[in-house]
């Protein structure tokens, strides 16, 4: 052989190794190669391209593959090699013969100067199934959770109209809480037990406001056993009893050296009630000193012990009450007006006895129960014409006064009844000045022992030295020789109330 045929015949059998390589590398690729020329003939598939779709060599493109080709655009010699390069990265996904692919497709210019497109194709139906079983699983779980949500919201709404319906059965029905002390079911009596569970489980602060004598403690205690602090410390304090100097060191406490006497540090009622309740009563009074320290424990939940500089934490649920009218005091700029605010986030207000007549029937039987176990009496018995005779009265002193008048009438009585003679109305028979009052000893003998009596009189005694000084209790307590806290024990003991007394209705 000549040289020359030698070197024709190892280009050849190199050409073959090039072309058998090329094509089995083609046939082992898991991914679809399809050749396709200008005129949409297919010109060459590999293995997995007919493993796909059958043999289509010589055959001209299906819709799909033709649209493929007709989207991918020819470059010119002068088109960069990279702008190919690119277009071969671009995954595109399309639907061929009902399969879904990923596909990339580049066009070039084949040996003969013909135009040809190779495009290499990945099936991608299991993918896309997955796909859309996830996304038919999130759409589900969607839908499942808003259905949720609204079957929640429903029942939660089910649920506040049937706590609404069982409070207003609750209360139709006379239902008591276990720590409601407070007697009578009329209308004005029920929406006040309503509105107090309403309000009492939050942490709001509370102004309960409602004339001498109407239960203002009680709805103040009604409050505090009901609330999310039950089993937290309470704490009343009479903001009027005590002067304001010792009110301010006692609610907030006081450095060491804050004044003579201040020979250690002490806490304040606020500090060691932290947590629990706090029951002002008689806020109306308190000075403007004590309503800017008020405001700070209200405003920034902190207070400053007298004498200190440093602000204290503390948390405190404020109830508070008044007889005054407090829009009144702010006009008369006796009240601050963003104290009032504070304090005025709820407001309780107690009618008066004389715009819930209803509730007297229930509540001369309560009292009677009460004295007559008190007093070891046997009365069993109030006549319609006693009732009739406490229904026209107009109570100014509300609650308290005719708790005073069953006290007493059942203390008086001498069989199993109460008569007219044991009514004993405090203006009618004493007058606002209780001048002509005095005990009638005689009528008590036999019937209390002389402890009895003696409480009686005591009791005489206070209420006509409060009179004699228009209700001030420190004056009282000066000229009957006690102590102003002494005094206070015991007209909370006999339920005198000096606020009633300065403004002559008890
Ligand atoms: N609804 C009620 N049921 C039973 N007792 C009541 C009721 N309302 C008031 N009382 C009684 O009347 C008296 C006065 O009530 P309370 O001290 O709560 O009134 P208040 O409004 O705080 O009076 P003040 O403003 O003078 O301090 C108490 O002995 C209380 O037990």
């Amino acid at each position: 052989m000549s040289n020359t045929a030698t070197e024709l015949q190892k280009t050849r059998d190199e050409v073959n190794r090039l072309v058998h390589n090329w094509q089995t590398l083609l046939d082992v690729m898991p991914e679809m190669v399809f050749l396709v020329r200008d005129d949409f003939i297919i010109e060459y598939m590999n293995r997995s391209a007919k493993a796909c779709f059958g043999d289509l060599c010589s055959r001209s493109c299906c819709d799909d593959l033709r649209q493929i080709c007709a989207d991918c655009r020819i470059f010119t010699p002068e088109e960069s090699d990279a702008a190919s390069a690119t277009t071969a990265h671009k995954l595109t996904e399309a639907v061929v013969k009902g399969i879904s692919v990923e596909y990339s497709a580049v066009p070039f210019i084949g040996y003969t100067g013909e135009q040809l497109i190779m495009i290499v194709m990945r099936d991608i139906s299991q993918r896309k199934l997955h796909e859309q079983e996830i996304s038919d699983f999130n759409t589900n779980i969607e839908k499942i959770l808003e259905q949720k949500i609204a079957e929640l919201q429903e029942s939660e709404e089910l649920r506040r109209r049937l706590s609404r319906q069982v409070n207003s059965l609750k209360n139709q029905l006379g239902f008591h809480h276990r720590a409601d002390k407070m007697v009578g079911s009329s209308r004005a009596m029920r929406e006040l037990r309503e509105m107090v569970h309403q309000v009492a489980r939050s942490d709001a602060t509370i102004l309960i406001t409602g004339e001498s004598g109407t239960g203002k403690e009680l709805v103040a205690n009604l409050i505090k056993e009901t609330s999310n602090r039950a089993d937290k410390p309470f704490l009343k304090i009479n903001c009027n009893a005590i002067n304001d100097s010792i009110l301010e060191s006692d609610l907030f406490g006081y450095e060491k050296g804050a004044f003579t006497g201040a020979t250690s540090r002490k806490k304040g009622k606020f500090e060691i009630v932290n947590g629990g309740t706090i029951f002002l009563d008689e806020i109306g009074d308190i000075s403007s000193r004590m309503q800017a320290s008020l405001l700070r424990v209200l405003q920034n939940g902190e207070i400053i012990r007298v004498g200190g500089t440093e602000p204290v934490k503390v948390d405190v649920r404020v109830i508070a009450a008044t007889n005054v009218d407090l829009a009144k005091a702010v006009q008369e700029k006796k009240f601050r007006l963003d104290l009032y605010y504070r304090l005025n986030i709820i407001n309780i207000d107690i009618p008066p006895l004389r715009e819930r007549k209803e509730d007297i029937v229930e509540l001369v039987s309560h009292f009677v129960n009460h004295y007559r176990e008190a007093f070891k009496k046997d009365i069993d018995f109030v006549p319609k014409s006693i009732i009739n005779r406490l229904l026209l009265h107009d109570w100014p002193g509300n609650v308290r006064e005719l708790e005073n008048l069953i006290q007493r009438a059942v203390l008086m009585a001498k069989g199993k009844m109460i008569t007219e003679q044991d009514l004993f109305f405090d203006q009618n028979k004493f007058g606002i000045d209780g001048e002509n009052r005095s005990l009638d000893v005689q009528s008590r003998i036999g019937v209390l022992p002389l402890k009895g009596i003696l409480a009686e009189f005591e009791r005489e005694v206070i209420e006509q030295a409060l009179r004699k000084f228009k209700g001030n209790v420190s004056r009282a307590a000066t000229e009957l020789k006690v102590g102003k806290t002494a005094l206070y024990d015991k007209m909370k003991r006999y339920n005198i109330s000096a606020k009633a007394i300065k403004k002559g209705v008890a």
